[in-house]
């Protein structure tokens, strides 16, 4: 539905995207991630058909964003990072203007979503705080039901709750077969909506990871104890586990460190022939795994 394929930009100075490539399937919901300054605006900007490529091409539904910029728009929706609201407008004004722009007749979806979304549409734009001008600019990226969504830090300004009635929103969209491009700082609204993520580094592709995948593949830390220090040693040398010794702190007894992933029997077993007195258990989350990639260097 969308592909991204060679894209380059170079700005003066030398910033810019390199040979950024990925594609999104229909009904997939693909986020963005990187550190700031990496090129996640730079490239939603292409794909919107906005800046013209140095190289490189971008096609949605099969057509040329940055030639066919026209017919694309209409079946695309974006929430810009940030939004020009023109001078004087309420929400409701705004909205009216994007909805005839759109081509929206029936305005059911646009009503739910403002309801979903809890603000006053006849507020002045310029009255409104960051997080309510981001839920105009959501509810105008909606309302038309367009066939792929584009968003550009969707959820900052807005609170947990709001947050969490974005992803509510975002869910159902993909339940209905939409497309979804999503840049993000935010791991868990990553990990709750896509299917996949790519991060981007300075202006490079570095890995582009399937969620479910790496859900599955989370480790379970466990920090166990031993009686004594003959214990632990029989334990690192003899159990067949992933295991690491841990720094010991004052007061504490001799530790471990065991990386468990998905089979429990056999670290239930081989503590079992020992005197444990304390056992911690920590979920290796996906923030960590992203983390990861945000430091690495390199290319995936
Ligand atoms: N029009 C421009 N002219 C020159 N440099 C630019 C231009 N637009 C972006 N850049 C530079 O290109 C790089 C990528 O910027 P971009 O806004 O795409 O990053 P980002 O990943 O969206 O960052 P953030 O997470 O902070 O929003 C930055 O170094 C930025 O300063």
């Amino acid at each position: 539905m969308l592909t991204v394929e060679h894209l380059t930009k170079t700005f003066p100075g030398g910033k810019g995207i390199f040979d950024v490539s990925f594609s999104v399937k229909q009904g997939e919901v693909f986020g963005f991630l990187g550190p700031n300054g990496a090129g996640k605006s730079t490239t939603i900007r292409h794909i919107m058909g906005f800046m013209k490529p140095d190289q490189g091409v971008v096609k949605i539904g099969g057509l040329d964003t940055w030639k066919e910029q026209g017919k694309v728009q209409s079946m695309v929706g974006y929430l810009p990072g940030e939004i020009a609201f023109f001078d004087g407008m309420t929400g409701k004004s705004f909205l009216d203007f994007m909805a005839k722009m759109q081509g929206v007749k029936e305005p059911s979806k646009r009503n739910h979503l403002i309801e979903l979304l809890q603000f006053d549409v006849d507020t002045p734009i310029r009255k409104m705080s960051k997080g309510m001008k981001q839920k105009v600019g959501i509810v105008a990226a909606f309302m038309h039901e367009p066939a792929v969504i584009i968003l550009d830090e969707p959820t900052s300004g807005l609170d947990p709750l709001m947050q969490k009635v974005f992803i509510e929103i975002v869910l159902a969209e993909k339940a209905r077969g939409t497309t979804f491009l999503m840049s993000s700082h935010s791991f868990p609204e990553i990990e709750r909506t896509c299917d996949r993520a790519a991060i981007i580094k300075d202006g490079r592709i570095i890995a582009v990871k399937n969620i479910h995948e790496l859900q599955s593949m989370q480790r379970k830390l466990f920090e166990v104890t031993f009686g004594d220090v003959s214990e632990m040693r029989a334990f690192i040398n003899t159990s067949g586990l992933q295991v690491e010794p841990v720094a010991q702190d004052s007061g504490s007894g001799p530790r471990v460190r065991v990386a468990v992933q998905g089979n429990y029997d056999r670290f239930v077993s081989e503590t079992a022939k020992y005197r444990v007195s304390n056992i911690d258990i920590s979920t290796q989350n996906l923030e960590d795994i992203f983390m990861n990639y945000y430091d690495r260097e390199g290319t995936a």
